[in-house]
Protein backbone atom coordinates (compact mmCIF):
# COMPACT_ATOMS: atom_id res chain seq x y z
CA UNK A 1 0.00 0.00 0.00
CA UNK A 2 1.15 3.63 -0.82
CA UNK A 3 2.62 5.84 1.88
CA UNK A 4 0.80 8.92 2.65
CA UNK A 5 2.49 12.35 2.21
CA UNK A 6 2.13 15.24 3.69
CA UNK A 7 4.13 18.40 2.42
CA UNK A 8 4.60 21.55 4.87
CA UNK A 9 5.22 24.81 3.14
CA UNK A 10 5.07 27.97 3.79
CA UNK A 11 7.48 31.24 4.26
CA UNK A 12 10.44 31.64 6.40
CA UNK A 13 9.47 31.48 9.78
CA UNK A 14 5.94 31.22 9.24
CA UNK A 15 5.66 28.07 11.63
CA UNK A 16 6.20 24.78 9.79
CA UNK A 17 8.33 23.41 12.53
CA UNK A 18 6.35 24.39 15.26
CA UNK A 19 3.34 22.92 13.41
CA UNK A 20 5.26 19.89 12.66
CA UNK A 21 6.31 19.03 16.02
CA UNK A 22 2.26 19.64 17.01
CA UNK A 23 1.45 17.19 14.26
CA UNK A 24 4.17 14.35 16.18
CA UNK A 25 2.29 14.99 19.47
CA UNK A 26 -1.13 15.25 18.17
CA UNK A 27 -0.37 11.73 16.08
CA UNK A 28 1.65 9.81 18.70
CA UNK A 29 0.16 6.39 17.25
CA UNK A 30 0.96 7.25 14.01
CA UNK A 31 4.92 6.68 13.24
CA UNK A 32 6.40 9.23 11.00
CA UNK A 33 9.26 9.17 8.37
CA UNK A 34 10.45 12.69 8.31
CA UNK A 35 12.57 15.04 5.61
CA UNK A 36 13.76 17.98 6.72
CA UNK A 37 15.00 20.34 4.17
CA UNK A 38 16.45 23.97 5.11
CA UNK A 39 18.37 26.73 3.30
CA UNK A 40 21.55 27.63 4.20
CA UNK A 41 24.19 25.15 5.11
CA UNK A 42 24.03 24.48 8.80
CA UNK A 43 21.21 22.22 9.37
CA UNK A 44 19.23 23.38 12.65
CA UNK A 45 15.93 22.16 11.83
CA UNK A 46 16.72 18.75 11.91
CA UNK A 47 17.74 19.80 16.23
CA UNK A 48 14.14 21.38 16.70
CA UNK A 49 12.11 18.88 15.58
CA UNK A 50 11.31 16.24 18.23
CA UNK A 51 12.52 13.77 16.77
CA UNK A 52 9.77 10.68 17.68
CA UNK A 53 12.93 8.07 16.88
CA UNK A 54 15.89 8.38 14.11
CA UNK A 55 13.44 8.40 10.96
CA UNK A 56 14.88 11.86 10.08
CA UNK A 57 15.90 12.48 7.01
CA UNK A 58 17.56 15.71 6.83
CA UNK A 59 19.33 17.20 3.73
CA UNK A 60 21.04 20.60 4.40
CA UNK A 61 22.87 23.03 2.23
CA UNK A 62 19.82 24.11 -0.58
CA UNK A 63 16.32 23.91 -1.21
CA UNK A 64 14.60 21.00 -1.60
CA UNK A 65 12.52 22.21 -4.79
CA UNK A 66 16.53 21.51 -6.24
CA UNK A 67 18.34 19.44 -3.96
CA UNK A 68 15.21 17.18 -3.06
CA UNK A 69 15.31 16.04 -7.19
CA UNK A 70 18.04 14.90 -7.41
CA UNK A 71 18.44 13.07 -4.15
CA UNK A 72 14.66 12.24 -3.82
CA UNK A 73 15.13 8.52 -5.87
CA UNK A 74 17.53 7.86 -2.90
CA UNK A 75 15.76 8.82 -0.41
CA UNK A 76 12.62 7.46 -1.36
CA UNK A 77 13.72 4.32 -2.52
CA UNK A 78 15.49 3.69 0.73
CA UNK A 79 12.11 4.50 2.58
CA UNK A 80 10.89 2.28 0.60
CA UNK A 81 12.96 -0.39 1.86
CA UNK A 82 12.49 0.30 5.22
CA UNK A 83 8.43 0.55 4.98
CA UNK A 84 8.11 -1.42 7.60
CA UNK A 85 9.26 1.12 9.72
CA UNK A 86 7.09 4.18 9.43
CA UNK A 87 3.22 4.66 8.52
CA UNK A 88 3.99 8.10 7.00
CA UNK A 89 5.90 10.92 5.45
CA UNK A 90 6.32 14.63 6.29
CA UNK A 91 8.00 16.86 4.07
CA UNK A 92 9.11 20.18 6.02
CA UNK A 93 10.23 22.40 2.89
CA UNK A 94 12.31 25.19 3.28
CA UNK A 95 10.82 28.83 3.61
CA UNK A 96 11.29 29.87 0.10
CA UNK A 97 10.51 26.37 -2.34
CA UNK A 98 8.21 26.45 -4.74
CA UNK A 99 6.31 23.30 -3.24
CA UNK A 100 5.51 22.26 -6.64
CA UNK A 101 9.01 21.54 -6.92
CA UNK A 102 8.90 19.51 -4.23
CA UNK A 103 6.00 17.85 -5.32
CA UNK A 104 6.69 16.84 -8.59
CA UNK A 105 8.33 13.80 -8.54
CA UNK A 106 5.73 12.37 -6.35
CA UNK A 107 3.42 13.46 -9.91
CA UNK A 108 5.70 12.83 -12.67
CA UNK A 109 7.48 9.62 -11.31
CA UNK A 110 5.17 6.26 -12.00
CA UNK A 111 7.69 3.92 -9.36
CA UNK A 112 7.10 6.79 -6.60
CA UNK A 113 3.35 7.38 -7.41
CA UNK A 114 3.09 3.63 -6.93
CA UNK A 115 4.95 3.97 -3.44
CA UNK A 116 3.72 7.03 -2.13
CA UNK A 117 0.97 9.21 -2.48
CA UNK A 118 0.58 12.93 -1.67
CA UNK A 119 -2.34 13.62 0.36
CA UNK A 120 -2.00 17.44 0.95
CA UNK A 121 0.37 20.45 0.75
CA UNK A 122 -0.21 22.33 4.16
CA UNK A 123 0.70 25.82 3.91
CA UNK A 124 1.85 27.93 7.30
CA UNK A 125 0.91 31.80 7.21
CA UNK A 126 2.55 34.57 9.56
CA UNK A 127 -0.59 36.51 9.58
CA UNK A 128 1.31 39.75 10.62
CA UNK A 129 4.37 39.21 7.98
CA UNK A 130 2.01 37.37 4.60
CA UNK A 131 0.85 40.85 3.07
CA UNK A 132 4.27 42.10 2.15
CA UNK A 133 5.59 38.96 2.20
CA UNK A 134 3.11 38.62 -1.15
CA UNK A 135 4.61 42.19 -2.56
CA UNK A 136 8.36 41.22 -2.06
CA UNK A 137 8.59 37.37 -2.94
CA UNK A 138 7.67 35.37 -5.98
CA UNK A 139 7.48 32.27 -3.38
CA UNK A 140 4.79 32.91 -0.61
CA UNK A 141 2.55 33.33 -3.63
CA UNK A 142 3.75 29.64 -5.60
CA UNK A 143 3.71 28.28 -1.83
CA UNK A 144 0.28 30.05 -1.46
CA UNK A 145 -1.56 29.14 -5.03
CA UNK A 146 -0.20 24.78 -4.25
CA UNK A 147 -1.33 24.48 -1.39
CA UNK A 148 -4.58 22.69 -0.33
CA UNK A 149 -4.76 23.62 2.86
CA UNK A 150 -3.76 27.39 4.39
CA UNK A 151 -2.88 27.51 7.61
CA UNK A 152 -3.40 30.78 9.17
CA UNK A 153 -0.83 31.03 11.93
CA UNK A 154 0.04 33.39 14.80
CA UNK A 155 -3.05 35.08 14.52
CA UNK A 156 -3.18 36.66 18.09
CA UNK A 157 -0.55 39.26 16.29
CA UNK A 158 -3.52 40.85 14.60
CA UNK A 159 -7.02 42.10 14.70
CA UNK A 160 -10.02 40.43 13.53
CA UNK A 161 -10.55 42.53 10.48
CA UNK A 162 -7.04 42.37 9.28
CA UNK A 163 -7.66 38.56 9.60
CA UNK A 164 -10.64 39.14 7.42
CA UNK A 165 -8.66 40.86 5.22
CA UNK A 166 -5.60 38.38 4.47
CA UNK A 167 -8.59 35.59 4.08
CA UNK A 168 -10.16 37.32 1.82
CA UNK A 169 -6.70 37.74 -0.21
CA UNK A 170 -5.79 34.40 0.24
CA UNK A 171 -9.10 33.29 -1.09
CA UNK A 172 -8.27 34.82 -4.16
CA UNK A 173 -5.49 33.38 -4.88
CA UNK A 174 -6.83 29.96 -3.85
CA UNK A 175 -9.85 29.29 -3.92
CA UNK A 176 -9.65 25.96 -3.61
CA UNK A 177 -7.56 25.20 -0.48
CA UNK A 178 -8.65 25.32 2.92
CA UNK A 179 -8.64 27.92 5.11
CA UNK A 180 -8.25 26.91 9.01
CA UNK A 181 -6.62 29.26 11.97
CA UNK A 182 -4.69 28.40 14.46
CA UNK A 183 -6.64 28.69 17.60
CA UNK A 184 -4.98 29.77 20.72
CA UNK A 185 -2.05 28.04 19.77
CA UNK A 186 -4.06 25.11 18.85
CA UNK A 187 -3.78 24.12 15.82
CA UNK A 188 -6.56 22.19 14.37
CA UNK A 189 -4.79 18.99 13.19
CA UNK A 190 -7.54 16.44 12.84
CA UNK A 191 -9.28 19.02 10.58
CA UNK A 192 -6.14 19.63 8.62
CA UNK A 193 -5.61 15.90 8.51
CA UNK A 194 -9.46 15.33 7.16
CA UNK A 195 -8.50 17.50 4.33
CA UNK A 196 -7.22 15.23 1.17
CA UNK A 197 -6.16 16.38 -1.80
CA UNK A 198 -8.47 15.83 -4.90
CA UNK A 199 -5.84 13.86 -7.09
CA UNK A 200 -7.65 14.90 -10.43
CA UNK A 201 -8.76 18.58 -9.86
CA UNK A 202 -5.23 19.27 -8.63
CA UNK A 203 -1.80 18.96 -10.47
CA UNK A 204 -1.95 15.24 -10.25
CA UNK A 205 -0.60 14.07 -13.27
CA UNK A 206 -0.08 17.32 -14.72
CA UNK A 207 3.47 18.27 -15.99
CA UNK A 208 4.90 20.21 -12.86
CA UNK A 209 8.62 20.31 -13.82
CA UNK A 210 10.52 23.47 -13.27
CA UNK A 211 13.80 25.63 -14.91
CA UNK A 212 15.79 24.08 -11.87
CA UNK A 213 17.35 21.22 -13.96
CA UNK A 214 21.36 22.82 -13.38
CA UNK A 215 20.48 22.82 -9.39
CA UNK A 216 21.41 26.51 -10.01
CA UNK A 217 19.06 28.60 -7.26
CA UNK A 218 16.36 30.68 -8.84
CA UNK A 219 15.22 32.37 -5.67
CA UNK A 220 15.66 35.66 -6.60
CA UNK A 221 18.42 37.50 -4.26
CA UNK A 222 17.56 35.94 -1.47
CA UNK A 223 21.00 34.15 0.12
CA UNK A 224 21.66 32.65 3.50
CA UNK A 225 24.87 33.19 5.56
CA UNK A 226 25.61 30.17 7.59
CA UNK A 227 28.08 30.83 11.14
CA UNK A 228 30.15 27.49 12.78
CA UNK A 229 31.60 28.82 16.53
CA UNK A 230 33.72 26.16 18.56
CA UNK A 231 34.15 29.42 21.14
CA UNK A 232 31.24 29.79 23.33
CA UNK A 233 29.22 33.44 23.13
CA UNK A 234 28.14 35.83 25.66
CA UNK A 235 24.48 34.97 26.07
CA UNK A 236 23.95 38.66 27.04
CA UNK A 237 26.03 40.15 24.79
CA UNK A 238 25.02 38.14 21.78
CA UNK A 239 21.19 38.89 22.56
CA UNK A 240 22.07 42.75 23.07
CA UNK A 241 23.83 42.74 19.26
CA UNK A 242 21.55 40.48 17.47
CA UNK A 243 18.49 43.08 18.96
CA UNK A 244 20.31 46.01 18.01
CA UNK A 245 20.90 44.60 14.50
CA UNK A 246 16.84 43.81 14.40
CA UNK A 247 16.15 47.14 15.19
CA UNK A 248 18.30 49.38 13.05
CA UNK A 249 19.61 47.25 10.06
CA UNK A 250 17.19 44.11 9.35
CA UNK A 251 14.91 45.66 6.61
CA UNK A 252 15.89 42.99 4.37
CA UNK A 253 16.75 40.40 6.60
CA UNK A 254 14.12 37.60 7.14
CA UNK A 255 14.99 34.96 9.27
CA UNK A 256 17.73 34.25 11.90
CA UNK A 257 17.89 30.20 13.51
CA UNK A 258 20.49 29.47 15.82
CA UNK A 259 21.60 26.58 18.17
CA UNK A 260 24.44 28.60 20.41
CA UNK A 261 26.77 27.32 23.05
CA UNK A 262 26.70 30.12 25.82
CA UNK A 263 29.42 30.35 28.21
CA UNK A 264 28.24 28.97 31.46
CA UNK A 265 24.95 27.07 30.07
CA UNK A 266 24.55 23.74 30.37
CA UNK A 267 22.14 23.45 27.73
CA UNK A 268 22.18 24.93 24.02
CA UNK A 269 20.35 28.26 23.48
CA UNK A 270 17.51 27.89 20.80
CA UNK A 271 17.51 31.35 18.65
CA UNK A 272 15.03 32.48 16.80
CA UNK A 273 14.38 35.79 14.93
CA UNK A 274 11.67 36.67 12.26
CA UNK A 275 11.00 40.02 10.71
CA UNK A 276 11.97 42.12 13.78
CA UNK A 277 11.22 39.64 16.99
CA UNK A 278 13.88 37.84 18.76
CA UNK A 279 13.34 34.87 20.81
CA UNK A 280 15.84 33.05 22.96
CA UNK A 281 14.94 29.92 24.65
CA UNK A 282 16.80 26.92 26.58
CA UNK A 283 17.02 23.80 24.05
CA UNK A 284 18.61 20.41 24.97
CA UNK A 285 21.26 20.06 27.20
CA UNK A 286 25.07 19.35 25.75
CA UNK A 287 26.00 15.51 26.47
CA UNK A 288 28.42 14.81 28.40
CA UNK A 289 31.73 15.28 25.91
CA UNK A 290 29.79 16.47 23.57
CA UNK A 291 31.56 18.98 21.18
CA UNK A 292 29.46 22.06 21.66
CA UNK A 293 29.60 24.26 18.37
CA UNK A 294 27.22 27.08 17.99
CA UNK A 295 25.42 27.24 14.22
CA UNK A 296 23.51 30.38 13.13
CA UNK A 297 21.89 30.74 9.64
CA UNK A 298 20.65 34.52 8.48
CA UNK A 299 18.21 34.68 5.81
CA UNK A 300 17.23 37.52 3.96
CA UNK A 301 18.81 39.77 0.48
CA UNK A 302 21.34 41.80 0.55
CA UNK A 303 23.45 40.32 3.69
CA UNK A 304 26.81 41.97 4.64
CA UNK A 305 28.31 39.09 5.74
CA UNK A 306 31.55 40.88 7.31
CA UNK A 307 28.84 42.91 9.47
CA UNK A 308 27.45 39.69 11.23
CA UNK A 309 31.02 38.27 11.45
CA UNK A 310 31.62 41.39 13.59
CA UNK A 311 28.67 41.75 15.29
CA UNK A 312 29.01 37.57 16.26
CA UNK A 313 32.48 37.92 16.98
CA UNK A 314 31.78 40.38 19.18
CA UNK A 315 29.42 38.60 21.13
CA UNK A 316 31.93 36.11 22.02
CA UNK A 317 32.42 35.23 25.42
CA UNK A 318 35.97 36.55 26.97
N1 LIG B 1 3.48 34.10 18.49
C1 LIG B 1 3.56 32.96 17.82
N2 LIG B 1 4.76 32.54 17.44
C2 LIG B 1 4.83 31.39 16.74
C3 LIG B 1 3.69 30.62 16.40
N3 LIG B 1 4.10 29.56 15.67
C4 LIG B 1 5.45 29.65 15.57
N4 LIG B 1 5.89 30.75 16.23
C5 LIG B 1 7.27 31.21 16.38
O1 LIG B 1 7.74 31.65 15.11
C6 LIG B 1 9.12 31.31 14.96
C7 LIG B 1 9.29 30.48 13.70
O2 LIG B 1 8.62 29.23 13.87
P1 LIG B 1 9.12 27.91 13.09
O3 LIG B 1 8.13 26.84 13.41
O4 LIG B 1 10.55 27.64 13.33
O5 LIG B 1 8.94 28.41 11.59
P2 LIG B 1 9.39 27.68 10.23
O6 LIG B 1 8.35 27.99 9.22
O7 LIG B 1 9.69 26.24 10.48
O8 LIG B 1 10.73 28.46 9.92
P3 LIG B 1 11.77 28.21 8.68
O9 LIG B 1 12.17 26.76 8.77
O10 LIG B 1 12.90 29.13 8.93
O11 LIG B 1 11.08 28.57 7.42
C8 LIG B 1 9.52 30.56 16.23
O12 LIG B 1 10.12 31.49 17.12
C9 LIG B 1 8.20 30.06 16.78
O13 LIG B 1 8.25 29.89 18.17
C10 LIG B 1 2.42 31.11 16.84
O14 LIG B 1 1.36 30.54 16.59
N5 LIG B 1 2.42 32.29 17.55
Amino acid sequence: MSKSVTILTGFLGSGKTTFLNALLIAKKDKKFAIIENEFGQEGIDGELVMKPDDSLFEMNNGCLCCTLNDNIYEILSELNSRNQEYDELLIETTGIADPAGVANPFFGNSEIKRDFSVKRVVCLIDVALILDQLKNTEEAIKQIVFADVLLLNKTASVTEAHLNEIKETLEKLNPFAKVFKENDGQFPIDKIYATERDQDFKTGGKDTSHDHKSGHHHHGDIASLSFVFDKPFNEKELQMRLFGYLVFEAKDLYRVKGIIHAKDIEHRLILQSVGQSLVITGGRKWDEGEEKKSRIVFIGKHLDKSLFEQMLNGSLAE
